[in-house]
């Protein structure tokens, strides 16, 4: 049987980038120049023979969360909220396309005639071909997050590492955008960051990643090039790994 491991010296990343993140200055949708050059950055790697899998999250546009605590039942909200993940998506694959990286979508729901479904050999065989896949609608169940779909998807495509981009330099002892003295880890283990109950990530991922030995990194996707160093140097943000 065909191994599903890169070829040896290649690299496959799972790249987690944030919704919110996609807003850039605004309180709502996504900044066009901010999705260009997370698609300058992605080219870049892509010529260096890294392959490719993204995950996008919702959070700029609906999280099901927000909606049920409006009055909306919850799992209509979460559906809103995997919708919302495969618009940012399309946004994507257009932006990567501009610069004329091969891009597919796959996506956890049926949405036949806007993008492909999931599956997991296609996709192992469109990153070894050098396309990017975006794998979208999140884990396609309710109650979840793209966190958790990344970490899961990251274990099924045997990527080397995840990789999470936030708004935040790293993990840090408590959320600094509430409190400004806060501490940045380079380093953290699992049980660490589950013990100080570290609030970068719901429980789920974690565990997820925790039990099948994936190590995540999170760092600034609002830093110009720190996507690179992340991948090639691995000298960007906070490192959380088992041991
Ligand atoms: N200990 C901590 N260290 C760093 N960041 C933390 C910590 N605790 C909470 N946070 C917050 O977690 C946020 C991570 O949120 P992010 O937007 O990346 O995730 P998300 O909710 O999964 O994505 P989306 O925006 O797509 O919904 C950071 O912006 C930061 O403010
Ligand atoms: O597997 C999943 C993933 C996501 N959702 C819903 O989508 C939104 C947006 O995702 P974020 O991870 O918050 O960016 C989320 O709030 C959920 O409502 C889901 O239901 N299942």
């Amino acid at each position: 049987m065909p191994s599903s491991a890169p070829e040896k010296n290649q690299k496959r990343i799972l790249l987690k980038l944030s919704g919110e993140a996609l807003m850039g200055a605004e309180s709502f949708g996504i900044d066009p120049s901010i999705l260009d050059r997370i698609a300058d950055e992605v080219k870049q790697l892509v010529e260096e023979d890294v392959q490719v899998g993204i995950v996008i999250g919702g959070g700029n546009l609906f999280r099901g969360e927000k909606l049920a605590a409006a009055g909306m039942n919850r799992v209509a909200g979460d559906h809103m909220g995997m919708l919302a993940t495969v618009m940012n998506s399309l946004a994507m694959q257009d932006a990567l396309e501009r610069v004329r990286v091969g891009t597919r979508v796959m996506s956890a729901i049926s949405l036949t005639g806007v993008c492909e479904d999931y599956d997991r050999r296609f996709a192992l065989r469109f990153m070894k071909n050098k396309q990017v896949v975006i794998f979208t609608a999140g884990t396609g169940n309710p109650f979840f997050t793209t966190d958790t779909a990344a970490c899961l998807r990251g274990i099924e495509i045997d990527a080397d590492v995840i990789l999470k981009a936030t708004k935040v330099d790293g993990v840090y002892s408590a959320d600094p955008k509430i409190y400004p003295d806060a501490v940045k880890y380079d380093h953290l283990t699992y049980n660490e960051a589950l013990e100080k109950e570290l609030g970068i990530m719901d429980l789920t991922a974690f565990c997820l990643a925790r039990d099948h030995k994936k190590n995540i990194r999170v760092f600034n996707m609002q830093k110009p090039g720190a996507l690179i160093k992340a991948v090639l140097d691995e000298s960007e943000g906070t490192l959380i790994s088992c041991e």
